[in-house]
């Protein structure tokens, strides 16, 4: 008797769901309607703190129904300016639309098989373009991943394997992730290590060239600190037992920390001559952010290996580490990887993504936002005596905020004009090893006449902070 075979199952009971019509493009437009936050973001704010942990902390405790450009549209109809790209990630625009498409067409192919199992051709054509467009005509490799502590996590594990070598340097408000490895790495202490120790070991922190809190002052700050760096690895670890030396060219969580000239190129030389790794971690930097394709290009230098995540991907998780191929080649095989490494869509995404920042040519967008916010800047802080510092390059910028007259970290004057930015539509971002760091991460699309509202927005909240400071 033949068996009955039971009828195909059903693969889901859920309906598929129909191709939602694409919601239009936002106006580039700053449109308050409601208080910031409004009262539908108040009520579900309530509904998270039901339900979600309290570990995750919110910069602007709105809850987003749309976002475009350099527009995000909250649950209350209000359109907010974007000058934080969701930690610059957006770079080409939230939800661009060619980065929409890619993901909606790769989705609908194959959304995950994982490329330890089964392999696809979208992550060897990420892999290509990232050994073609990362600094350096050596013969390259990539790995991709997910997060950028991951891409990080995954460096050291080929510079340790490459070298046999077990240190890591990593420098001064240095920020590499949270992951028990990256969060060692990262310096500041509250909230991203404290209570999460025992940390890693052989990781050691030698001094960051940083112009505006340089002990010996600007000028001295490459040649105190290069020569700190030394000292520490040939005195305290021995530079034969260290594998790499970690730097961001653009310090990003840490401050916003432009390095004193010649500083990173003195790193990348002392690694050298001693046989370590030296790994620029362009996880925050990347793809067009400072005005060049990577900010390494600023000073010349051509890392070892080199990290990178947030905007390479247009809004999608990606990470990679790409580098010399007898560096990546170090590893064997099945040793480095992850279940989403180089997930179809996300690779898709960054395609995408590629694509618009080359074609459009978003680092020299970044260039002109630069030359159009930095003067402003300059002239806010000549004017109001509360701004220590303002710094970055391309559209990586920020300003320190200091009691007048002094170089004390003003964490509260930083805290009180990004609150005035938020209440009036403007998304601006907190940093610092002191928390007294305002930075601006615009969209590398935003127009001109958008990134000029928001610059009067915060030039508002800086003068009339400075007015009540010195009132008080
Ligand atoms: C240079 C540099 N390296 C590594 C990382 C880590 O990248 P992940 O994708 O967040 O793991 C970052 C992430 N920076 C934003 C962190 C936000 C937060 O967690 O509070 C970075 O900037």
């Amino acid at each position: 008797m033949t068996d009955t075979i039971a009828p195909p199952v059903a693969q889901t009971s859920l309906p598929v769901p129909s191709a939602l019509p694409a919601p239009e493009p936002l106006v580039q437009r700053r449109l308050l309607q409601t208080q910031i936050p409004g009262p539908r973001s108040v009520e579900l704010q309530r509904r998270r703190e039901a339900e979600v942990s309290g570990g995750f902390g919110v910069t602007l405790p709105v809850f987003v129904e749309q976002a475009s450009g350099a527009i995000v549209l909250d649950v209350d109809g209000n359109q907010l300016i974007d000058l934080a790209s969701g930690i610059a990630v957006t770079s080409v625009g939230a939800s661009a639309p060619e980065v929409v498409a890619a993901v909606a067409e790769q989705a609908a192919r194959f959304t995950h098989t994982c490329f330890m199992v089964t392999e696809y051709d979208g992550f060897v054509d990420v892999a290509a373009a990232l050994n073609r467009l990362t600094p350096g005509d050596h013969e390259k490799r990539t790995a991709l991943f997910t997060t950028g502590a991951e891409a990080v996590e995954n460096a050291i594990k080929i510079a340790r394997t490459a070298t046999g070598r077990e240190a890591v340097v990593v420098l001064d408000h240095a920020y590499h992730g949270r992951t028990l490895l990256t969060m060692t790495m990262t310096a500041k202490h509250v909230p991203y290590k404290a209570g999460f120790g025992p940390y890693a070991p052989e990781v050691y922190r030698a001094p960051m060239a940083y112009p505006f809190r340089a002990p010996g002052g600007p000028e001295r700050a490459t040649e105190d600190a290069l020569a700190r760096l030394e000292e520490i690895v040939l005195t305290q670890i021995g530079a034969d037992r260290v594998a790499a030396i970690v730097a961001e060219p653009i310090q990003g969580e840490g401050g916003f920390i432009v390095p004193s000239p010649g500083f990173l190129p003195g790193v990348a030389e002392f690694a050298r001559r001693h046989g370590i790794v030296f790994i620029a971690d362009e996880i925050q930097t990347g793809f067009g952010r400072t005005g060049r394709m990577f900010a390494s290009e600023h000073e010349g230098i051509v890392p070892d290996l080199i990290t990178t995540a947030k905007a390479l991907a247009g809004g999608m998780p990606l990470s990679a580490v790409t580098g010399r191929a007898e560096l990546m080649n170090a590893v064997p095989p099945g040793s480095i990887g992850g279940t989403y490494a180089g997930n179809p869509v996300a690779c898709a995404a960054a395609l995408a993504a590629i694509e618009i920042i080359e074609r459009d040519d978003l680092a020299g967008r970044a260039r002109d936002i630069e030359h159009q916010v930095l003067p402003r800047l300059q002239a806010l802080a000549a004017q109001t005596g509360i701004i220590g510092d303002v710094r970055g390059r391309g559209a990586m910028l920020a300003m320190e905020l200091v009691k007048p007259g002094t170089t004390e970290p003003d964490a509260a004057a930083a805290k009180a004009i990004a609150a005035h930015c938020h209440a009036e539509g403007v998304i601006t971002l907190v940093c610092g090893t002191f928390s007294n760091v305002i930075r601006l991460l615009p969209p590398l699309v935003i127009e001109p006449e958008l990134l000029a509202d928001a610059l009067d927005v915060i030039e508002q909240a800086v003068r009339e902070h400075a007015v009540q400071s010195a009132e008080a």
